[in-house]
This record gives C-alpha cells, structure tokens and sequence, in this order.
C-alpha cells in the first residue's frame, strides 16, 4: 500500500539518525592531523548509522542490493555535509561536526586545503539560513540526495536491475511528492511555491559540488583508506539485512 505524503515525510522523519558525540576532548591547539583523525573517527560513526537511516526509508531495502550500495557509496559525503550545513545553520560562520566539535573558517584552515571547502559549505548553510529550511524540507532533500546519487547503470543490466531502477525512480518521485507537500504546508501562494521548490533543488547542486571537492581533497590526504570502499558498504548493508531481513535472502 502506497503511502501519502505526510505519511512518508513521517517515516523519514522517524529514520533521522541521532546526534553523534565524539567524547575526545578537542585537544587544541588543531592541528591538521588531530582534526582529520577527529572528522575521521566522527565520520565512520555516522556512516554506521546512514546505513540503518537508509534502510528505514520505505522502498529502499526493496532495491537491489547492488543498487543500495551503489546508492550510498556515491552519495554518502553529500549525505554527512548536508547534515552538517543542517547542525551548523544557527551558528553563522561555524561548522558544527558535532557538538563538541565545532570549527570556524580559521580553525579550518589548519588542515591544508579545507578552507575553499570550508567557504563553500558556509556558503551554501548561509543560504539553508536565508531559506528558513524546514526540518519536513531537510528531511526530503536529504532522501532525494540518496536516491538521486546514482544514474548509472551498472554492468549487468538483469531483470532485477531493471525493476530495480524503476522502483528507484517511483521512490525517487514519492520523496519529491512529499517535499512539494512540506512545502505547500508553508502556506505559501502558487508560484512562491514552485519558487521555493527550485530554490531547495538547487542547493543540491551545490552539496554535490561541495561532496566532489571533499572527496578529491580526502584523496589527497591519502586518506584512502577511510573511503569507505564498496565492500565495506556491502558488508555493513548486508549485515544488517541478515539481522532484520524478514524473508531469508536467496544465496
Ligand atoms: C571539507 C572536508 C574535506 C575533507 O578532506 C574531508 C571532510 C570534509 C568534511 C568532512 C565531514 C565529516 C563529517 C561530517 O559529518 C561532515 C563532513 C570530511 C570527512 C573527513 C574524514 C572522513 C569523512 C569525511
């Protein structure tokens, strides 16, 4: 039974993964490496907690594996800055890792490099402020950079991978259905609504900019080995389908 709008703006909502504590005193004076090694150890617990976040939006556990994971390995940076810029929209010119990890533009520019990502992500929170975005928005936009991650067809286009992609794009359009009811829910006329619409998709734009550069700049940290890879997001996927999968997988 298809839900309505307000109904899976609900179960996003309940999907929301709780606030993350890094319990280390932010030994300052920064330096780069403590701060990496800090957004490292705060990143690897937040990507455990995207996984069941993603699990609990309706229809996503009912896609191909492969496109589960293909899906969060593309978008999980998008994922963690979006949630960021969110934590971070009260409190102009900082970025809120966490509460207790917060860092201003200088603070930043202690690890070489961040700085120009830094200005973008204060940028584009400076205009979530501006937005006045609404956690029913935020809770939308974040499903819609999950789903829209990944256009790619991967090799072996099955039956599977076909249906796949079509309850892809149905889950796709539902998430956009229910922020276009968030939105209406603002009491806003017509075309202030459509308006605010195109206002909130272009944010992703931005996100997914921000999310390419980060990702280039963690390269060049060598921190490859932090990426999460491919099998690391199907090993933890497919963990927790063994836990809680109601029906046993087909081997
Ligand atoms: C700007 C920039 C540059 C960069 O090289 C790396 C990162 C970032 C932001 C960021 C981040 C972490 C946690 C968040 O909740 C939100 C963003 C990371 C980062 C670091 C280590 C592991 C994973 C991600």
């Amino acid at each position: 039974p298809s839900l309505t709008p307000e109904q899976l703006i609900g179960r996003i909502m309940e999907a929301e993964p709780p606030e993350i504590y890094l319990m280390k005193d932010m030994n300052r004076p920064l330096t780069e490496a403590n701060v990496m090694m800090s957004l490292t150890n705060l990143a690897d617990k937040e990507l455990v907690h995207m996984i069941t976040w993603a699990k609990k939006i309706p229809g996503f556990v009912e896609l191909s594996l492969v496109d589960q994971v293909h899906l969060l390995e593309c978008c999980w940076l998008e994922v963690l800055m979006i949630g960021l810029m969110w934590r971070s929209v009260d409190h102009p010119g900082k970025l809120i890792f966490s509460p207790d990890l917060s860092l201003s533009r200088e603070e930043g520019s202690c690890v070489q490099g961040f700085v120009e990502i830094f200005d973008m992500l204060l940028a584009a929170t400076a205009r979530v402020r501006e937005l006045k975005l609404q956690r029913e928005e935020y809770v939308c936009l974040k499903a819609m950079i999950l789903l829209n991650s990944n256009m790619c067809l991967s090799s072996s286009e099955g039956s599977e991978e076909v249906q796949s992609r079509s309850k892809l794009l149905c889950l796709l359009d539902a998430v956009t259905d229910a922020l276009v009811w968030a939105i209406a829910k603002t009491g806003l006329s017509f075309r202030q609504q459509y308006t605010r619409l195109a206002h909130l998709l272009m944010l992703l734009s931005h996100i997914r900019h921000a999310s390419n550069k980060g990702m280039d700049h963690l390269h060049c940290m060598k921190m490859k080995n932090m990426v999460p890879l491919y099998d690391l997001l199907l090993e933890m996927l497919d963990a927790h389908i063994m836990h809680n999968s109601r029906l046993p997988r087909r081997s």
